[in-house]
């Protein structure tokens, strides 16, 4: 996995091969990143010495950070190293059905059943899904299983007739305007002026997120044309493994290729991302040929994939969207609170949740934090010294700088720093309805089973025109990987007052007004909670935020991110 090291540099990060261990306490940061195809080939060569320079590097940055954190350690509970409870009874699987007459529902509002078909080759695929949520394989891992399947679902799945099999799940259906402002669809108001009034005015800023497939059985290199189609601004987004996939937010009618990863000159397949294609495959051999050329290992991803693809094409003709996330679908563990209608309070212990944005879901907490704690926290985080910010593209990618999408510098502090830090970790379970217990300082390879919030992220923007152009804050995880582990929400804890400029932005944020979506004014101790994947499992497209320049006042703020199931 990528690691945010601030010492990695692009050239080391890009050298990393795709791995599903979590060896250290680094954190992910943000996607969105690209960095010089022309310098490729050079690490390529250099792989052994970049490698040792790696293990250099992560080694004298973990013994600096466990120097910084014992001066400052309090006592504080002993932290859990087993797996924690609310992973394990999860089932991967449980979110679908393929029994006749068996409706899974979400059993919440705006969740609706949808019917999935997928290839009948995907048979043994299917009960290896089911037998590793069995014997808990959480990295898909086993070829064989020795244990029989127990699911009842099996039984169904084999006395399907037909050339496809038919599963049942369900879909989060995204509200409508007349959901949103239930007092402008009364019935008062005729068809014509109730139409009038409830439209979208267009958006200025039209984004989303785009996600590309390797189905060969060699690693590529995706990369961004850039402006003006001119071979000179190519970016390179990342380097997508056999069989697995890389997302980036693009806008309408930017072009990818993909490459071999030594002739970054020879362009495999391009294409112009739309938003109703923004996933798309790179599948340059038939399925006979790929069955008769993969290994067991690279067959069994590749039927990943092939089932993926089916659910995708079902999911888009009932949602609408774009599926993000992988087959199976699952549901969020984690409470998502509600959000009906902006306006709508909920209130939660000492807190007050007002909802600012039901598609994507976001609202507004005040007094999250008194001004001495703001200042308290800009401080810790000046004394531990900010580093410029960086970027990554997800689980297969590096990450960069690059400062035209990202400007700031930021500080992380671990949950167990101080009081401070820690009451606000209190805060933020209570605020977000979960338990407070999940929210461990991680910091060892078994960390992904117990916990599930990252380091607080104090972040600074300059006040000379700093900013964080529109990104998701979800990552896209392996395939292989029974978790699907993403970053499920975002909590902002705004630090200082920002009279003009940086205003926070979730520009496709749906409302009846305003073409910029939603723009947020920082306010010291306020803080806002987004949800940045669906109840249906998917990512949450619409969660696509950033900050806009910093327009002569600077800006402070903290970033904490919890994810679902777990870290992973
Ligand atoms: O600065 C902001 O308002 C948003 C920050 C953000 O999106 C991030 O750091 O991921
Ligand atoms: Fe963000």
């Amino acid at each position: 996995m990528p690691r945010k090291n601030p010492q990695y540099d692009e050239t080391v990060a890009a050298a990393e091969t795709y791995s599903h261990s979590e060896d250290d306490d680094e954190e992910y940061d943000e996607e969105d990143s690209v960095i010089e195809a022309e310098e490729v080939p050079f690490w390529r060569q250099h792989l052994p010495a970049i490698m040792i320079a790696i293990v250099a590097t992560v080694a004298s940055h973990l013994w600096n950070q466990s120097q910084q954190q014992q001066s400052t350690l309090l006592k504080m509970p002993e932290l859990s190293t087993q797996k924690h409870p609310h992973v394990n009874d999860y089932r991967r699987m449980a979110n679908i059905s393929f029994c006749p007459n068996e409706k899974v529902t979400g059993g919440k509002k705006f969740l609706k059943p949808m019917e999935f078909f997928i290839p009948t080759e995907s048979y043994d695929t299917i009960v290896k899904y089911y037998q590793a949520d069995d014997v808990e394989d959480d990295l898909y891992e086993q070829l064989q299983y020795s244990e029989k399947p127990m699911d009842p679902n099996l039984e169904c799945l084999k006395s399907q007739k037909g050339l496809k099999y038919k599963g049942t799940s369900f879909y989060y259906q995204t509200p409508e305007l007349k959901d949103i402002y239930p007092e402008l669809d009364g019935p008062s108001s005729s068809e014509m002026s109730r139409k009038r009034r409830l439209q979208q005015p267009p958006l200025d800023f039209t984004g989303f997120a785009a996600k590309f497939v390797n189905l060969s059985p060699n690693p590529v290199l995706l990369i961004w044309d850039g402006k003006g189609g001119n071979t000179k601004n190519n970016r390179l987004v990342g380097e997508i493994p056999p069989f697995e996939s890389l997302g980036t937010a693009t806008m309408p009618g930017h072009s990818f290729h993909v490459t071999p990863i030594y002739d970054t000159s020879t362009a495999l397949q391009r294409w112009a991302i739309t938003l109703d294609n923004a996933l798309v495959y790179y599948e340059p051999n038939t399925p006979e040929e790929l069955k008769s050329k993969l290994t067991p290992e690279q067959y069994i991803k590749y039927q990943r994939q092939i089932i993926n693809k089916a659910y995708a094409r079902d999911y888009l003709i009932s949602s609408k969207r774009t599926w993000l996330g992988h087959f199976p679908p699952r549901a969020p563990l984690h409470f998502m609170h509600s959000a009906d209608y902006i306006g709508q309070q909920h209130k939660v212990g000492d807190f007050s949740l007002k909802v600012l944005s039901v598609a994507p879901r976001a609202f507004l907490i005040e007094d999250f934090l008194s001004p001495e704690d703001c200042q308290a926290v800009i401080q810790l985080s000046q004394e531990q010294g900010l580093k410029l910010s960086t970027l990554h593209t997800g689980a297969t990618a590096k990450q960069t700088q690059d400062l035209s999408t990202r400007s700031s510098s930021n500080a992380w502090l671990p949950r167990d720093s101080n009081e401070l830090t820690e009451s606000i970790y209190s805060k933020a379970a209570q605020v977000m309805q979960l338990d407070p217990e999940l929210f461990q300082k991680y910091h060892d390879s078994s960390a992904h089973h117990h916990s599930i919030a990252e380091s607080l992220q104090v972040v600074r923007y300059k006040k000379n025109g700093e900013q964080y152009q529109s990104h998701h804050d979800f990552v896209y995880p392996s395939i292989n990987h029974r978790y699907q582990p993403s970053r499920f929400a975002t909590l902002l804890i705004y630090l200082n007052d920002v009279p003009k400029g940086g205003e926070t932005r979730i520009p496709r944020a749906l409302n009846n007004y305003n073409s910029k979506g939603l723009e947020i004014r920082p306010k010291a101790g306020q803080a806002v909670l987004f949800y940045n994947m669906l109840e249906d499992g998917n990512m949450d497209d619409l969660s696509q935020h950033g900050s806009n320049p910093t327009d002569g006042h600077e800006k402070w703020l903290a970033n904490l991110w919890v994810w679902n199931p777990i870290i992973g």
